[in-house]
């Protein structure tokens, strides 16, 4: 049932991406395939009308051997450029196709599950290369045509002949088995060329060359590059000489049987059971039947290749339909009245057992500003991602003024957040991009100067050459490069490109400023938020390990080893005298 549904959507992914191409394609593939033996045929008609003296059968011979000449010539020239045109508009059409279906998986679970890491990685690193599956399909059309008109001639010789071809499929089976261990041996070194890709990326990025030659780390990573790199070559190399063994044997017992058919074809014409012509006729499809099923043992691999891209590239199609949240349909609210709860939420990363949050149970007050604070590895970070609906929690459940997340389409919850985090992307784009894409629907200059002012990036812009215009990043020859500081009140601004967001998330998006810019940075957007707040009853939560920050908060919410463990307004957590507390007066005495 899946190959059936592999190998359809094989065809019409073909034959979607370029209709009139491939339709006229098939046409004349299958032509110029039937062209070849029929022309032999032509040939054996000649030699029994010479030999009979018929001039009918020399004319239709000669008629046979001229038609198909003319044919073939046709189907080449013209043939030839609209296939190659066919195989660039389906490579063209399956990538922006897998673009379209890996964005538009809404959760991250994709991206931390190695195994579906690797697949993803298999289907996207071969996308280019699916359009030959129009140049297989049609090889294929053409071998169908060829094989029923050589095996229709061979058997009008004596059935027996038949059994030639069937011979055959045996190089069809050795190509087969040795595509297949070489296609294993490839699979499985693949995690090792993932890692060596890594490490070569790793050892030439200019971001980590500080850390390399601080810790001499050079020589360590290319002798590592080098090892798995051997490793790889030696299951590649294994699986090769295996194939080619196997695949010279079979080879050869094919050809010693075709001499012993043609020896016997000559026998019996002097015998006086065949003609000259079937002697002829036999003599050269020979080289043609050769030629047919050493085409499909190569094409084998191909077709294997096509098979196994279209069943991947089936495989994320299914997955990202499974995992597409399509019953998730209500609409997000357009403001908040209660505010968001979090009713017994446990979460356990994909593809791990241990919980990172336990039985977490807490709400989130319309309109408030919630800090979230902990020792490292607390699950700071994981709250905040479920929240964006990141992922969905393994027990409990997140409720948005009492409606469930769950059911809330993610699209439309995620219109309605804003974020900013630590670990941010600098995008390398013009500033005015960098800033606006944080709500592509209002990227007017005016928005985004204004999310720069709420973010304090002015003085960033200020200091560009061309303002705004400026391009970022150094990959580009008149990029300018930005200090950590400044990409991070870059990403700021765009944090606050939306300006009532209902869920702001801040996950230590101030990390890289100094205290006092944090400071600042809050005291002024605090203001801003209660004013919003009021209108929409927007939540903020922010996580930050700098106290002078958190204690602005309305409440919070003190979390360890995956529990919350106390929540409460600066004032009652420090009378309470606990973790907070404690947290506290080891950081305030830190800077006394
Ligand atoms: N993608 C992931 N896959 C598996 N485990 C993860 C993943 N991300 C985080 N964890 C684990 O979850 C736990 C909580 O991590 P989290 O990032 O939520 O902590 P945090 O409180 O934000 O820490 P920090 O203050 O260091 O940012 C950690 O033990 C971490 O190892």
């Amino acid at each position: 049932m899946r190959s059936l549904r592999i190998a359809w959507l094989w065809m019409t992914t073909s034959f979607k991406a370029a209709p009139l191409l491939m339709t006229i394609s098939s046409v004349l593939v299958a032509l110029r395939a039937v062209a070849a033996p029929t022309q032999t045929y032509g040939v054996s008609l000649l030699v029994d009308g010479l030999a009979g003296d018929r001039s009918s059968t020399i004319a239709l011979g000669i008629g046979i051997i001229v038609g198909g000449l003319a044919v073939s010539f046709v189907a080449d020239v013209v043939g030839w450029p609209l296939q190659d045109t066919a195989q660039e508009r389906m490579a063209g059409r399956v990538h922006a196709d897998l673009l379209d279906v890996t964005t538009g998986i809404p959760g991250l679970t994709h991206h931390e599950r190695p195994d579906v890491a690797d697949r993803l990685e298999l289907v996207r690193e071969r996308a280019w290369r699916m359009g030959v599956g129009a140049e297989v399909l049609l090889w294929a059309f053409a071998t169908v045509a060829n094989t029923v008109t050589v095996l229709g001639l061979l058997g009008s010789v004596h059935p027996l002949l038949l059994l030639l071809p069937l011979l055959g499929a045996s190089r069809i089976w050795s190509a087969y088995v040795s595509s297949t261990r070489q296609h294993k041996a490839w699979e499985d070194s693949l995690p090792q060329e993932r890692l060596v890709d890594r490490l070569i990326e790793v050892s030439k990025d200019a971001r980590t060359g500080l850390e390399l030659r601080v810790f001499g780390l050079g020589r360590v990573l290319v002798e590592r590059i080098f090892s798995l790199q051997t490793e790889r070559y030696r299951r590649r190399v294994e699986a090769a000489r295996w194939g080619g063994k196997v695949d010279g044997t079979v080879r050869l017992a094919f050809g010693l049987a075709y001499a012993a058919a043609v020896v016997w074809v000559i026998v019996r014409a002097r015998d006086g059971l065949q003609t000259a012509g079937d002697v002829v006729l036999v003599l050269l499809l020979a080289p043609q039947v050769d030629q047919m099923t050493g085409g499909i043992a190569q094409n084998v691999h191909w077709v294997g290749e096509v098979v196994r891209s279209f069943s991947r590239y089936d495989w994320l199609r299914e997955y990202a339909k499974d995992n597409s949240w399509r019953t998730s349909t209500d609409p997000a609210p357009a403001r908040l009245s209660s505010g968001i709860e979090l009713r017994n939420v446990g979460f356990s990363y994909p593809g791990s057992d241990s919980a990172v949050l336990s039985n977490v149970s807490l709400t989130l007050p319309a309109g408030s500003a919630v800090a979230l604070v902990g020792e490292n590895g607390a699950g700071k970070t994981t709250l905040v991602k479920l929240l964006a609906r990141m992922y969905d929690p393994t027990t409990g459940h997140i409720l948005v003024d009492g409606v469930d997340l769950a059911t809330i389409s993610p699209d439309s919850w995620r219109s309605q957040l804003s974020a900013g985090f630590q670990d941010f992307v600098k995008f390398e784009l013009t500033a005015r991009e960098v800033v606006g894409i944080g709500d592509v629907s209002s990227e007017s200059d005016d928005a985004v100067r204004a999310a720069i002012s709420r973010g304090e990036a002015e003085s960033v812009v200020a200091g560009l050459p061309l303002g705004l215009d400026t391009q970022l990043g150094k990959k580009f020859t008149d990029g300018v490069e930005l200090s950590g500081g400044q990409w991070q009140r870059l990403a700021l601004a765009r944090a606050f490109m939306r300006e009532r967001p209902l869920l702001l998330l801040l996950d230590e998006p101030t990390a890289a400023l100094d205290p006092d810019a944090e400071h600042r940075l809050y005291e002024q957007y605090a203001a801003a938020a209660r004013i919003a707040a009021s209108e929409t009853g927007g939540v903020t939560v922010l996580v930050s390990h700098r106290f002078s920050t958190v204690r602005m908060a309305d409440l919070i919410v003190v979390m360890h080893n995956g529990r919350v463990e106390e929540v409460g307004s600066h004032e009652d957590l420090l009378a309470a005298g606990a973790r907070y507390a404690e947290l506290f007066e080891l950081q305030a005495r830190a800077y006394r």
